[in-house]
């Protein structure tokens, strides 16, 4: 599929959508994450075009939600599964949900619902989860020891592309690569007429490098994972508390990362950490044997009288000779033994092997000197022999190392991306728990709904009562004040947006008619101006005379209230009319029922709410509309208490039943 071809991508989307390194992977797999990290997409309008995707997969022209209040609906059920997801891919995801005319998108949902909730996870894992995003490219990886170097332009500029991580060089001949080594560590020559060349330094001809990137930079590997690290323990985590198959063994991805430090280097080998505190500690180590070496040879002096004859006294003078010459005659045991603990503690305390001790033993002439000092060139010769063995030991490892990752990337992407998708998976399987959702029936014209509970009211799901509501065809629904109306309206448009969705629905059980449009108008605050009345009555006009083509299902609230009651209900029951002509579904709430029915030229049903009393003053209602009953209003209910009541005089009650008769 061209970029071009999804539905609401122009021109410079899909230009945004080509910096992506898949972008039709990423909108194959609905990954809205990947798709809002191409520049200038954001995260609405990612979902947007991941969902234009998939409406183009499904030849789905949309437009389901037909109205403001059925997409705030929409919006409003979709909070509550992205409220349940852990990670923010998972919420991102679920946002590539809607409802959809096309039956196969619909059972598309279905199969991930029943995979969703088949799936068993053990505790823990929602917490697993909080620790797993998308993974990181890492930025900025540079080498700086490394250069490769070429003859050829075309081969300098494909070098540059493919191993942006180290400095590529131009050379004229075998005297320009000389040059670079004294640069570099290593210089990495790309032309195969440079074999056999002979150039002092670590000079490496290797004519198919570009092919291996890895082994150029293994730093790219390591870079990598050190920066995913923590996200790819938690997916390793995901999957062992889960059922999910990983799709590499976790142990060896876990081992492997334990070797890793956190800026890319090799951690836990014995070896290279012996080699880099022994480097650093160098000088520290020579200071404190020399004095050792001092505090003993100082001891020894002092606990010695020197006796020295006259004649030995004059013929050392006279030779200018030092203290150095008495000390090497009188006390050169004690010098040995001295100069003996100092070369001891330099190799206990660097720990260092057989062949470094003897360049060590160095750093402590064997001619006596007081106070002893090291000799400089000796200790840097050992510093070079140290380093140089670090850095080689740290190369290595790092090759093996980024070998052993190398090869791992894919899968750990993989890795990660399922556990990402099993966030998506539970909350929706939460989701359908929390409120004891049912697979709907998709079928007939109206709809049925059997202890459905509406997620979306103001008070604790656990408070809300199940209501039983069904109706083929177009229906008034008339009741009293408060008594759950518009509450029943916003559950038959969850149910049927949700099960558009292809999710389960909050019901004992559900049947809804396969419809292609819900139109949900909200009640009206207070009456419209001409001009927004005159909208509205458009919207109806549309609506009713079948414009769309399309099936659709008309969810109205109090309609009357957008102009005069006298106008109204004539108004409603016109456009009652003509829908039933059209023959739509659909609920009309009014508190005008009766005068709607009586202006109606069909037989329209009028559905209640009823009030089975008052207690305390508060109405108490039965919330599931009862079929062909034309609800009692408020005033009329309180009208009869005071009539019935024994309140007040004879004649006040006489009012009232007066008052009673008007209805
Ligand atoms: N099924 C239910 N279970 C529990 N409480 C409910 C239920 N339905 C409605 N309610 C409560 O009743 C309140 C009023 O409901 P709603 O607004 O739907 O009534 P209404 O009949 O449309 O009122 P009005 O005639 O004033 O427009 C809700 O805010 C909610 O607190």
């Amino acid at each position: 599929m061209e970029l071009e071809d999804v539905p609401g991508v122009g021109a410079k989307t899909a230009e945004s959508l080509r910096e992506l390194d898949d972008p039709e992977g990423a909108l194959e797999r609905g990954d809205v994450a990947a798709v809002a990290s191409a520049p200038g997409i954001s995260e609405g309008r990612a979902a947007r075009v991941v969902r234009g995707a998939i409406r183009a997969r499904h030849d789905d022209p949309g437009g389901f939600l037909a109205t403001d209040r059925a997409r705030e609906l929409y919006e409003d059920a979709l909070a509550l599964l992205t409220e349940r997801a852990v990670t923010s891919y998972g919420e991102k995801r679920l946002r590539t949900l809607y409802p959809s005319r096309s039956p196969d998108r619909i059972a598309e949902v279905r199969e991930f619902v029943d995979r969703a909730r088949s799936r068993e996870v053990e505790e823990g894992v929602l917490d697993a989860l909080a620790g797993v995003e998308p993974l990181a490219e890492p930025e900025g990886v540079r080498v700086r020891d490394r250069c490769l170097a070429t003859t050829d332009a075309e081969t300098y500029s494909e070098a540059q592309e493919l191993i942006p991580e180290v400095s590529v060089e131009i050379v004229e001949d075998a005297r320009g690569l000389a040059e670079l080594a004294r640069g570099y560590s290593t210089v990495v020559a790309l032309d195969e007429a440079f074999a056999g060349v002979d150039v002092e330094g670590d000079v490496r001809v290797e004519p198919n490098a570009l092919e291996h990137p890895a082994e150029v930079v293994p730093e790219r590997a390591l870079a990598f994972f050190a920066e995913n690290r923590d996200r790819l323990e938690a997916a390793v985590a995901v999957h062992r508390r889960s059922s999910l198959n990983p799709p590499l063994d976790l142990d060896t991805l876990e081992g492997a990362l334990s070797r890793l430090d956190a800026d890319g280097s090799v951690a836990g080998d014995d070896e290279l950490d012996r080699l880099t505190n022994a480097v650093d500690d160098l000088d520290a180590a020579v200071s404190t044997a020399e004095s050792v070496a001092n505090d003993r040879l100082r001891e020894a002096i002092q606990e010695r009288d020197v006796t020295i004859e006259g004649a030995d006294l004059l013929s050392l003078v006279e030779r200018g000779a030092g203290v150095d010459s008495l000390l090497s005659r009188e006390l050169a045991d004690e010098f040995d033994a001295a100069v003996g603990a100092a070369r001891d503690h330099l190799v206990d305390a660097l720990d260092l092997t057989e062949g470094e001790a003897s360049i060590a033993r160095q750093v402590f002439a064997d001619d006596p000197t007081f106070p002893v000092e090291r000799e400089e060139d000796a200790v840097s010769r050992l510093r070079e022999e140290l380093a140089a063995a670090r850095d080689r030991r740290a190369a290595r490892r790092k090759r093996e190392l980024a070998a052993d990752l190398a090869d791992a990337r894919g899968d750990a992407t993989a890795l990660v991306r399922a556990a990402l998708e099993l966030d998506v998976e539970l909350a929706v399987a939460r989701f359908c728990d929390d409120f004891d959702c049912a697979t709907p029936e998709r079928a007939g014209d109206g709809f049925d709904i059997e202890g459905g509970r509406s997620p979306l009211l103001d008070v604790p799901f656990e408070d809300v009562e199940p209501v039983d509501y069904g109706a083929d065809g177009v229906a008034l629904l008339s009741g009293v004040n408060s008594g759950g109306k518009t509450s029943t309206l916003d559950l038959v448009a969850t149910v049927v947006v949700l099960a558009h969705m292809g999710l389960p629905v909050p019901a004992e059980s559900a049947r809804v008619p396969e419809v292609e449009e819900l139109h949900y108008y909200a009640k009206s605050q207070g009456t419209l101006d001409a001009g927004a009345f005159e909208a509205t009555l458009r919207d109806f006009g549309r609506l009713a005379t079948g414009a769309s083509e399309a099936t659709t299902l008309v969810l109205v609230d109090e309609l009357e209230s957008i102009t005069e009651p006298g106008a109204s209900a004539k108004i409603i029951a016109g456009i009652l009319e003509a829908l039933d002509d059209a023959g739509a579904s659909g609920v009309f709430v009014s508190h005008l029922a009766g005068e709607i029915r009586d202006a109606c030229g069909f037989d329209v049903t009028v559905d209640g709410i009823q009030a089975v009393g008052l207690e305390d003053g508060e109405l108490v209602v039965n919330r599931s509309p009862v079929k062909n009953h034309l609800a009692r209003s408020t005033p009329e209910l309180i009208v009869e208490k005071l009539a019935d009541g024994d309140e007040g005089s004879d004649r006040e009650r006489a009012f009232y039943r007066r008052l009673l008769e008007k209805f």
